[in-house]
């Protein structure tokens, strides 16, 4: 929600005290927030599972949210929230709204129904994970490279840092291509401009109105990635058997050179700003976690040893930093995704007006405790292989759903631990100023805005650290999947009142529909 709008609080739903406990969580709302962390109201409100909780009793699987002029309705339903992710003639992804045309608009985001379904069937076979067999080894050099460029003299801002970073990374071993220095670091720089411009837009239609400053700021971060994808273009440098992404994209294009740009665009777009924030919350944990440091780089050493071969590195080898990985995404990933109705429709028993802003509440269901022993606990010792019971990443929807889910996924599971793997590796990672709150933005992916961290060359492993492989049974790994609310999705006769009121429907990423093979 934006400050200053009013909130008329008394259609609010009352919260009942500790709906956690309710449930068997055991914590009190205070200890369950993150103390290191000032998020914003809204942010609040969107990561927490009582909000869904306490609207699945009160006011139904569906819920109509308002704050001054924005109206929404939250699933509150899992399973209807699976409903609307995957019915894209229903429910429209966020990157074909006119209101993000001059951003989302080009290339696989701003595509629909067939086009899109082309477009994606021409990318699949390069990012699938059979095709990515030495993405891993490229990953983990292009880390050890750019994370040389790393200041370690001196404080550095990590979402810069981890931008500049995860931009590099999508570009080379993705893209198989290059950017200058200097364009790597404007990606970086200019990425939450980018990013929080398309929730305000977003939100506001259809009336985008942005601030002049922000939309100026907004307009350059659009023609530099524009700029960018030419340069992915020019630079491209194919795989000798032609099946690397861009080459297939410009394959299929013929001679429409605008065609693929616009898909690089997209690819950039989405594939820098969902890595810049796992990796830049990475750190922050990292920070706050010596003991899980230690372990992940006692894995690294393990598995690729003090000097590693540029040979051999995959993924599968660092079971903990995949399990760190998945726990900073449950933490602290994509809030919520957004959709509109199309036309006037009826869900959950509840009346939607054509236009409509649906959310898909994904941060609150990241914590619902009937899943996750002490939700707010950041443990990547809950991914454990050992846990029992083992938990499965499935519920998380890290990469979405339906026909919009992440093309990247594949391509995503390598390099997030594998990079992790490599910081850690290279370097210590200590915060500036322990003890100061680190404020998060509200973006696409939230980051965490202001985290200054010493990012030193890597301290000698202490005799007798902690072991390398096997993080053995987490003490406190999650309950097992658990039920989550359960109220069916039924689309019941309407319309139906039930209405609270509740914090602005601020967009979060998009989403998906019907079924896409690259679906999990
Ligand atoms: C940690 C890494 C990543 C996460 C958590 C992530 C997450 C997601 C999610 C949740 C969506 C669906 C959004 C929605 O339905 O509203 C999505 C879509 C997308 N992602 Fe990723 N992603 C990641 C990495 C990547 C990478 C590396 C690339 C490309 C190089 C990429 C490219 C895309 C594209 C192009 C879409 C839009 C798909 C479409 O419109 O059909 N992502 N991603």
């Amino acid at each position: 929600m934006r400050r200053g709008q009013p909130r008329d609080r008394s259609r609010e739903p009352r919260r009942p005290q500790n709906v956690s406990e309710k449930k068997g969580s055991g914590t009190s709302r205070t200890a369950r927030r993150e103390s290191g962390i000032a998020y914003s109201r809204s942010l609040r409100f969107w990561l927490d599972p009582a909000n869904v909780a306490v609207r699945l009793q009160q006011a139904g699987p569906v819920l109509r949210t308002r704050t001054g002029p924005a109206v929404a309705f939250q699933m509150n339903d899992p399973a209807l929230l699976r409903k609307v992710g995957s019915s894209e003639d229903v429910f429209q992804f966020w990157g074909t709204d006119p209101c993000l045309e001059d951003v989302a608009g080009r290339g696989i985001t701003g595509a629909e129904g067939r086009a899109h379904r082309e477009r994606r069937a021409v990318m699949r076979p390069a990012l699938a994970a059979p095709r990515l067999k030495g993405l891993g080894t490229s990953v983990w050099s292009r880390t050890r490279h750019l994370v040389d460029g790393i200041p370690s003299d001196r404080p550095v801002d990590v979402r810069y840092e981890m931008g500049r970073l995860a931009a590099g990374l999508v570009v080379e071993t993705v893209l198989n291509s290059t950017l200058s220095p200097e364009t790597l670091s404007g990606l970086a720089r200019s990425r939450s401009a980018v990013s929080a411009g398309m929730i305000w837009k977003y939100t506001l239609s259809p009336w985008p109105w942005l601030p002049a400053p922000r939309q100026r700021a907004f307009r350059r971060a659009a023609a530099l990635l524009d700029r960018a994808s030419r340069e992915v273009y020019d630079n491209h440098r194919p795989d000798p058997d032609g099946g690397d992404v861009v080459s297939l994209l410009k394959r299929a294009s013929g001679d429409d050179r605008r065609a693929v740009e616009h898909d690089l665009y997209a690819l950039l777009l989405a594939g820098i700003e969902t890595t810049t924030g796992t990796l830049a919350w990475a750190c922050y944990e990292l920070g706050r976690h010596p003991e899980h440091q230690d372990a992940l780089r006692a894995e690294a050493d393990a598995a690729f040893g003090a000097a590693p071969s540029s040979e051999g590195v995959r993924a599968e080898l660092l079971p903990r930093a995949a399990g760190f990985i998945t726990e900073v995404t449950r933490v602290h990933g994509i809030p919520f995704l957004v959709r509109r109705t199309r036309d006037a429709t009826c869900l959950g028993g509840q009346s939607l007006p054509a236009r409509a802003v649906v959310t898909l509440p994904l941060g609150a269901l990241r914590r619902d405790p009937a899943r996750y022993a002490r939700p707010d606990d950041f443990d990547p010792l809950r991914w454990s292989p050992d846990a029992q019971p083992p938990l499965s990443p499935g519920p998380v929807l890290a990469y979405g759903l339906g026909p919009r889910y992440c093309p990247g996924a594949a391509a995503a599971d390598i390099m997030g631990p594998v990079a992790l793997a490599g910081l850690v590796h290279a370097r210590t990672f200590r915060m500036a100023r322990p003890g100061r709150k680190v404020r998060v933005s509200l973006e696409l992916t939230p980051t965490p805005k202001g985290l200054s961290m010493v990012v030193a060359p890597r301290t000698p492993r202490a005799e007798g650290a902690v072991p390398p492989q096997g993080p053995g049974p987490a003490a406190d790994s999650g309950a097992g999947p658990g039920p989550g609310p359960q109220t069916g999705p039924g689309v019941g006769s309407c319309p139906v009142s039930g209405s609270g009121s509740a914090p602005a429907p601020a967009p979060g990423s998009g989403s998906g529909s019907d079924s896409d093979s690259d679906e999990r």
